[in-house]
């Protein structure tokens, strides 16, 4: 059952369940509802997807009525960051997505984007770039008209403990990174250490974000990017996640938003 509050622009809309499977359910529904009005606007829909147990709580789109209802033929998949291994490596955000979703709903092979996992981090950030820059000319990818930035569709998030998001980790200078489109992390604080990631520009020029967080272990973080005492010296990655001209919507289970 989700209790649903608006809190301000900036914050995002702010979803609370009892369970992480009400948020599933809710989770499969905000995304199919977004396929098709992305299909219907513009014949295509450019998700990103992060690891982590994000991909747990999609399990419900590859169940009816979704895996009937959505059209999988338009989707295009991208990864907001990845762990330099093979993607059949147990590490690997790719493999982790096929195993649990993308094995499971027809989208064409063809239109899922995995790095190119024989590369280093740097050669693999930078054909991942180039791979968007290659996507946005074609309009599979959105361009965002103010700063030229990729607009996927969507990005689904989730966040550490420590107020991570993507491989973008507290106090990392990547945080400041304002050029680039995807660049590389070697002292990634959550093993493995060597990761791909797209930079916060890429994130906060999304049309839609949604932020999935369950957990005890995140409801001190929840608290901190959610409450009302807002520091605005040291912020942790999950606070500077604002899509400029874009929606944030959050989806918490009662654990995590416990503190709020
Ligand atoms: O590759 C990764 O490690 C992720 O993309 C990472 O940013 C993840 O989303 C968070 O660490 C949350 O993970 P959990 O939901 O499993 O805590």
């Amino acid at each position: 059952m989700a209790e649903t509050a608006i809190t301000e622009k900036s914050k995002g809309n702010l979803q609370v369940f009892e369970s992480e499977e009400d948020l599933a359910v809710s989770l499969a529904k905000y995304t199919a509802d977004l396929s098709a009005k992305f299909v219907r606007e513009r014949a295509t829909f450019a998700v990103v997807l992060s690891g982590g147990s994000l991909i747990y709580s999609l399990r419900k789109l590859t169940e009816s009525p979704y895996l009937e209802s959505v059209d999988w033929t338009k989707w295009y998949v991208f990864w907001v960051d990845e762990r330099v291994v093979p993607k059949d490596h147990r590490d690997s955000n790719y493999k982790l997505a096929y195993d649990g979703f993308l094995s499971k709903v027809p989208i064409p092979p063809g239109n899922v984007y995995n790095i190119n996992d024989a590369l280093y981090a740097e050669g693999a950030a930078d054909d991942y770039e180039t791979c968007f820059r290659h996507l946005v000319k074609l309009k599979i990818i959105e361009s965002a008209a103010s700063s030229g930035f990729p607009k996927f569709d969507l990005m689904l998030l989730g966040m550490g403990p420590d107020g991570h998001v993507a491989s973008l980790f507290p106090g990392h200078p990547l945080l400041s990174e304002n050029q680039k489109w995807v660049t590389f992390i070697k002292d990634s604080l959550k093993p493995p250490p060597e990761r791909i990631t797209c930079t916060f520009p890429v994130i906060n020029s999304s049309a839609n974000i949604a932020l999935v967080v369950c957990g005890a272990d995140k409801a001190d973080t929840v608290y901190r990017a959610l409450g009302n005492k807002q520091d605005s010296s040291d912020l942790l990655p999950v606070q500077i996640v604002s899509p400029a001209e874009g929606e944030l919507t959050w989806f918490l289970d009662k654990e995590a938003a416990s503190k709020l």
